[in-house]
């Protein structure tokens, strides 16, 4: 039976919470002070504690914030979760900066600080050591997830844990690395998979829209509302709520979403009702959340709030070996699909494939090996194939694949790019020169330069 300690001075929260934790099946012990804490947690033995941040003796905070500085200093290994008011939030936020594992602003909604409580506890208990791809597919639905790699099978391993809790999780990574298809995994994984999975792409989402688009508005509400809309958290109630691209929310549009994230209450445009929803959140970016929170362009509040659970994607060629899966899968889907049951690509291609730095990531492969099928009416595809039907330098996110300034000389860049080209091109001096704009005779000097091993055409 887990041990939970409760550290507030207010005797109404003590009870409450404690009747409530222990009909959960805790077993639960309260204290007071923060000062008489430190004697308890020694004798009790915690492994989650739920702190108070303002004791009424003193508002501001400061003493819950030594508390806690000490509790992580001296137990290291006890989890914490930090109970705030809505007005001190800002108090929670420098909390889980010092390692509190997440914040609960009063009044608290008991499902929430219950399914907090699990997933961090469900986390930091039963690490397996390394996920094994059958061990995971006999526990959870990944049907649609192709892959191998350690990291991915980390990744599943952790969402399959917490699918059956309603904690948020973000999910990082770059563009066309499987984020929806995550997302959409863990609702499948969870109780809710029955419910509606609403995504929201908040990229394309203007700050006027906002509201009326996520919580509806009332007919009249503004020119163009002729009759009541249904907003999408409504939607998804009792599901899951996908909310892609949030890097991309401006800071109005922050606050307002955090509020409904805090309160699940929201109000339609147009109506003062308030209206209130049960949904799971998940949200989704390709930017650095971290860096712009340093640069106070997304609120540190509502990141702490979403990133409850975070993982973040490994980008394809951080996994080479999975591509050869990924192509081989994708292959096999389109087999059916085109009623071409011979179809299959030659292991030469494989190894190729792999070999590619495919900045667009799994989209980029998937689109790659579908345009290469319907182009080639051969039953096996080469390299030659795929060759043809790859852009490499228009794929949508090369320019961050540059490396940073500073990083790198202009010496040293040229010597990958012309590995890189002569690996494309299977040494093919003709096509290297071409692909890299310069005479043969220019290659070759290069070749020399760099002690590139290559035979003369
Ligand atoms: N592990 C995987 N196995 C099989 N298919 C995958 C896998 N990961 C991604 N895909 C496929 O790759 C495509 C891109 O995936 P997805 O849309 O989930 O990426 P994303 O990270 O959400 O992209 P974006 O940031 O651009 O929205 C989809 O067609 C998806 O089905």
């Amino acid at each position: 039976m887990n041990k939970i300690l409760i550290i507030d001075d207010d005797f109404a929260v003590q009870t409450s919470l404690s009747l409530m934790l222990r009909q959960e099946g805790f077993q639960v012990k309260t204290c007071s002070s923060p000062v008489l804490a430190m004697d308890v947690i020694e004798e009790f033995q915690p492994e989650l504690i739920i702190l108070d941040l303002n004791f009424s003796i003193e508002t501001s905070g400061d003493e819950g914030m030594k508390a806690l500085k000490i509790i992580r200093h001296t137990f290291p290994n006890i989890a914490v979760i930090l109970l705030t008011g809505w007005g001190t939030i800002n108090l929670a936020v420098e909390g889980m900066k010092l390692g509190a594992k997440d914040f609960v602003t009063k009044p608290w909604q008991n499902d929430y600080i219950i399914q907090s409580i699990n997933t961090i506890l469900n986390l930091s208990q039963q690490k397996i050591q390394s996920p094994n791809r059958k061990k995971l597919d006999q526990q959870y639905q990944f049907e649609h997830i192709v892959g191998n790699d350690p990291k991915l099978l980390a990744i599943l391993e952790t969402i399959g844990r917490v699918a059956i809790t309603d904690a948020p999780v973000l999910i990082t990574g770059e563009s066309g690395t499987g984020k929806e298809l995550i997302a959409e995994a863990i609702h499948q994984n969870s109780k809710r998979r029955h419910k509606p999975f609403v995504k929201v792409n908040l990229g394309g989402v203007s700050a006027t829209l906002f509201e009326s688009e996520l919580f509806g508005h009332t007919r009249g509400a503004f020119t163009d509302a002729k009759s009541d809309r249904i907003g999408r958290f409504e939607l998804a109630n009792k599901g899951t709520i996908f909310l892609d691209e949030i890097g991309d929310l401006d800071l109005s549009s922050q606050v307002k979403l955090l509020r409904v994230l805090q309160d699940r209450t929201f109000e339609p445009l147009g109506s003062s009702k308030s209206k209130t929803v049960d949904v799971r959140v998940i949200c989704a970016t390709n930017r650095n959340l971290e860096e712009m929170v340093a640069n106070n362009t997304f609120r540190e509040d509502l990141f702490y709030r979403i990133n409850l659970i975070s993982v973040k994607l490994p980008a394809l060629r951080e996994r080479p070996e999975d591509i050869a899966a990924l192509a081989i899968y994708f292959a096999n889907n389109l087999k059916t699909i085109y009623e071409r049951p011979n179809l299959s690509i030659s292991p030469k291609a494989i190894h190729w494939l792999k070999t590619l730095p495919l900045p667009g990531n799994i989209r980029q492969l998937k689109n790659l090996v579908e345009k290469t099928i319907l182009l080639t009416p051969k039953d096996e595809l080469t390299i030659e194939d795929f060759q043809q039907n790859i852009s490499i330098n228009t794929s949508p996110s090369n320019k961050n694949t540059l490396p940073e300034v500073g990083t790198m000389t202009l010496d040293e860049m040229e010597l990958l790019m012309i590995q890189r080209a002569m690996a494309f091109h299977q040494n093919k001096i003709s096509k290297v020169a071409r692909s890299l704009g310069i005479t043969r005779f220019a290659l070759y000097r290069r070749l020399e330069k760099f002690n590139i091993p290559f035979a003369i055409e």
